[in-house]
C-alpha cells in the first residue's frame, strides 16, 4: 500500500469511528422468530445519539419485539446489536449491567406494580441496581422524578389503581427515568390518552429529551406524536426496517404502506395541525401578545 493509500485508509477509518460514535443503537442483520412465525429477518437499524426516533409499522410487524431484542428480553437467532458501542446479544445480565443502567423503559400500558405506590414503583430500579442507596435518598430521588414528569407531589403515596391513565403513564415515565438514563425506550406512551393528555405527554417527553440530552426509541401509532416530536421515523414492514428518515423524506418514497399511513386522511389531518401550530407560532409576537 502506498503512503497516499495508507493515509486515505486511515482517514476513512477515523471517519467511520466518528460516525460510529454518533450511533446509540446499531442493529445489524437480526432475525427473530417464534416457531415458524418469522418476525424479523436481516433487520438493520441505527438510532442516532440525541434523537427521538419514532418506530412505526402495522400491528404485529414486530415493533415491541424489536425493542425487547435491543434491551435483552428477546434473543435474536442471528445478527448483532450494539448499544453505545457494546455488543449486547448473548451477554449475561451481570456482564451487561453497566449498559443496562444507562437505559430506562416505559412498557406498553405502563406496567406499574399494582401493589406498590408510585414512589415505590420508581424506587424499584434504584433498589435493584444501587442496593446501597439508603431509604431517605431513594425517597428523595422518587420525589424528584415525580416532579420532573409533571406529576403532583401527592401522587407519590398513591397506588396505580388510584391514578388516571395519563398519570399512570407519567408514573411509568418517572420510573423509566429513575436511574438518570441516557437512553429511553417508550412503547406506545400515548395509547389510550385523550388528545390533550397525549399532546401534554409528548411535550413533556420532548422537554425531558432536550434538557437531559436523551436518545429516545419511541414506538407509536400516534401520527401527532410523530409529527410533533420525532426527529426521524423508522418504518417496519416485510420483516425489516424498510425506511428511516424525516417524515418529508419518507413521503418522497412510493411504498404503498408509507403513502397510505402518512398521506391517508389521518396523516393529512396531522400535517394540517402541525402547519396550523407553525403559523400560529409565526404570527405570535415574541412577547406572546396577539
Ligand atoms: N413471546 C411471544 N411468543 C410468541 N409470539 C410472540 C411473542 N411476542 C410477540 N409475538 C408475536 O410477534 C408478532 C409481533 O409482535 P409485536 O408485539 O412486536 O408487534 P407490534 O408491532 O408491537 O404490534 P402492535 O402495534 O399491535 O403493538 C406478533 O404476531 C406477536 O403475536
Amino acid at each position: 500500500m502506498s503512503e497516499e493509500q495508507q493515509r486515505q485508509a486511515e482517514e476513512q477509518r477515523l471517519a467511520q469511528a466518528v460516525e460510529q460514535s454518533d450511533i446509540a443503537i446499531c442493529v445489524r442483520g437480526i432475525r427473530n422468530a417464534f416457531g415458524d412465525q418469522v418476525i424479523h429477518d436481516a433487520l438493520d437499524l441505527d438510532v442516532r445519539k440525541g434523537e427521538i426516533l419514532g418506530v412505526v409499522g402495522g400491528s404485529g410487524t414486530g415493533k415491541s419485539v424489536l425493542m425487547r431484542a435491543i434491551i435483552g428480553l428477546q434473543t435474536p437467532s442471528e445478527g448483532e446489536i450494539e448499544v453505545f458501542g457494546e455488543q449486547m446479544v448473548g451477554r449475561l445480565d451481570d456482564d451487561a449491567l453497566a449498559i443496562r443502567k444507562r437505559w430506562g423503559v416505559l412498557f406498553q400500558g405502563g406496567a406499574l406494580f399494582s401493589t406498590l405506590t408510585v414512589a415505590e414503583n420508581i424506587e424499584v430500579p434504584i433498589r435493584e441496581y444501587y442496593p446501597n442507596i439508603g431509604a431517605q435518598l431513594r425517597d428523595e430521588i422518587a420525589a424528584y422524578k415525580i416532579r420532573m414528569t409533571g406529576l403532583p407531589a401527592e401522587a407519590g403515596p398513591k397506588y396505580p389503581s388510584e391514578l388516571s391513565g395519563g398519570m399512570k403513564k407519567r408514573a411509568g415515565l418517572a420510573r423509566a427515568l429513575a436511574l438518570d438514563p441516557d437512553l429511553l425506550f417508550l412503547d406506545e406512551p400515548t395509547a389510550g390518552l385523550d388528545p390533550i393528555g397525549a399532546a401534554a405527554f409528548d411535550e413533556q417527553t420532548r422537554k425531558l429529551q432536550q434538557t437531559l440530552g436523551l436518545t429516545v426509541f419511541l414506538i407509536t401509532h400516534d401520527l401527532d406524536t410523530l409529527y410533533s416530536i420525532c426527529d426521524r421515523v423508522a418504518v417496519l414492514a416485510d420483516k425489516k426496517v424498510i425506511a428511516v428518515g424525516t417524515i418529508d423524506e419518507l413521503l418522497a418514497l412510493d411504498h404503498p404502506w408509507i403513502q397510505e399511513y402518512f398521506n391517508g386522511p389521518r396523516g393529512r389531518a396531522a400535517t394540517a395541525a402541525v402547519s396550523r401550530e407553525k403559523n400560529k407560532a409565526e404570527q405570535t409576537p415574541p412577547d406572546g401578545r396577539l
